[in-house]
């Protein structure tokens, strides 16, 4: 649930981000021409051989206008307008577009609509040339803006360098394309096939449009986020997979061990003994033979139940349990065949010993204080299996050698051998 809430917000933060990135996060600066930071020019053809003439016209909106009188008998008559920083080179790899409220008329050549000619012109120490405004680099774009809706929004992208330019000016491979991390100068020309008359330019509104982060870096580091954030999810998935599995993991081994275990004297009950068997086999072999298989039963328990009630009966049984299992050695095997009958199982042992072993263990019973001041025995019956198949016929053996020594009188080990 989690996760869906989380990916519905990755989401809702990407579209988000994009729309945000496209329309908000941008930066603009506007071509006014003025004030401490801008300078606006009026260059035409008489700096160069030309006798056009171009003059500023002043426009009450705002608006900077340009009126033009082409002067025939030049080669390539011009006249601009041209916007330039007062505060050094522009670097418009900063910005993405620049945005244009403009028009334009004149005769023209083939009688066709107007052109304008925009120019970002740009510096670098090592452009040949005599340090003059010529040496900037243009990079150009040309259209005419009769018929097109305003404002038309032409793509950095879209300059290239003037081929003219680039030949009088031969480059180094590496300058050889557009560069506009230095631009010096904007300029809206007029066309390239301009009549002798009347022309004017006139540019209501120009503004450079540029991205706080480009749009492209922008796509990336989402894409970047998205990677992460996956990453992110699958290390967190496995990693929850695992604990899940450590706890399954802990619950069935505690739960094992509730069912192998007896829960009143917390020996090993029949399942637990035949799990133990199975370990032992599985890590010795053949080498826990011979293995002596001891029942032992508690005498007379029911009149221990009746005369001082089942708590007690039960405290004996505990009490009965921890003394065997405290005093057998560590590999021996104790646990609650059922009732009040146990089962001792001790590897590497023949029967004689576990005779011995008995012995001392039905001592330690006389020894022990049991409750209600009573003292308790137990029969005990012993029977040795030399392989693995002899071992059931082992603990029926015992168990029958336990009867014996019931009937015998109770209170005594005997063999099953005897
Ligand atoms: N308190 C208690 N009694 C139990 C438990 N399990 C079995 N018993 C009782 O143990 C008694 C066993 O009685 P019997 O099988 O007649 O054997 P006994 O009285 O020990 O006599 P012998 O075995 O012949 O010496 C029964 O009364 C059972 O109810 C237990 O977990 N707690």
């Amino acid at each position: 649930m989690v996760l869906r809430w989380l990916l519905a917000l990755l989401v809702v933060l990407t579209l988000l981000g994009l729309l945000a990135n496209e329309r908000w996060m941008t930066r603009r600066v506007v071509l006014h021409g003025q004030g401490p930071t801008q300078r606006l020019e009026v260059v035409d053809d008489s700096g160069s051989g030309g006798a056009s003439h171009a003059a500023l016209v002043s426009a009450a909106d705002g608006a900077k206008a340009l009126r033009c009188e082409i002067k025939p008998g030049f080669d390539w008559p011009f006249c601009e307008l041209q916007f330039e920083s007062a505060r050094g080179d522009l670097d418009l790899t900063r910005f993405s577009s620049l945005r244009l409220w403009a028009s334009v008329s004149g005769p023209q050549k083939d009688g066709g609509p107007a052109q304008l000619r925009v120019f970002l012109r740009s510096f670098h120490p090592d452009y040949p040339g005599k340090g003059g405004g010529e040496d900037l680099k243009p990079h150009e774009v040309i259209f005419a803006p009769a018929g097109l809706a305003m404002p038309v929004e032409l793509r950095l992208s879209q300059f290239m360098v003037s081929s003219w330019w680039a030949q009088t000016h031969p480059l180094p491979v590496h300058l050889m394309g557009p560069q506009l991390d230095r631009v010096r100068a904007i300029s809206f020309s007029t066309g390239g096939q301009v009549l002798p008359g009347e022309h004017v330019i006139r540019i209501e509104r120009a503004e450079l449009i540029g991205h706080w982060v480009p749009p492209e870096t922008f796509r990336l580091g989402l894409v970047g986020l998205w990677m992460f954030s996956l990453l992110g999810y699958l290390v967190w998935e496995s990693w929850l997979v695992r604990a899940r599995l450590r706890r399954s993991v802990k619950r069935s081994q505690a739960l094992e061990k509730l069912a192998l275990r007896d829960p009143l004297t917390q020996v090993a009950n029949r399942e637990g003994l035949n799990r133990a068997l199975e370990l032992l086999m599985r890590a010795q072999g053949e080498l826990i033979f011979p293995m002596s298989v001891v029942f032992v039963d508690a005498d007379y328990f029911k009149r221990i139940n009746d005369e001082h009630g089942h708590e007690v009966g039960d405290q004996v049984l505990t009490l009965l349990a921890q003394t065997l299992r405290a005093n057998l050695p560590r590999d021996d095997l104790v646990a609650r065949w059922g009732g009040e009958e146990f089962v001792l199982v001790m590897p590497q042992t023949p029967a004689d010993e576990a005779v011995a072993v008995a012995e001392r263990l039905r001592a330690v019973l006389a020894r022990t204080h049991w409750p209600a001041g009573l003292a308790v025995t137990a029969s005990w019956g012993v029977a040795e299996a030399c392989n693995e198949a002899g071992l059931e016929a082992a603990m029926r053996e015992a168990d029958q050698a336990m009867y014996r020594a019931k009937h015998a009188g109770r209170d005594r080990v005997i063999s099953a051998s005897a």
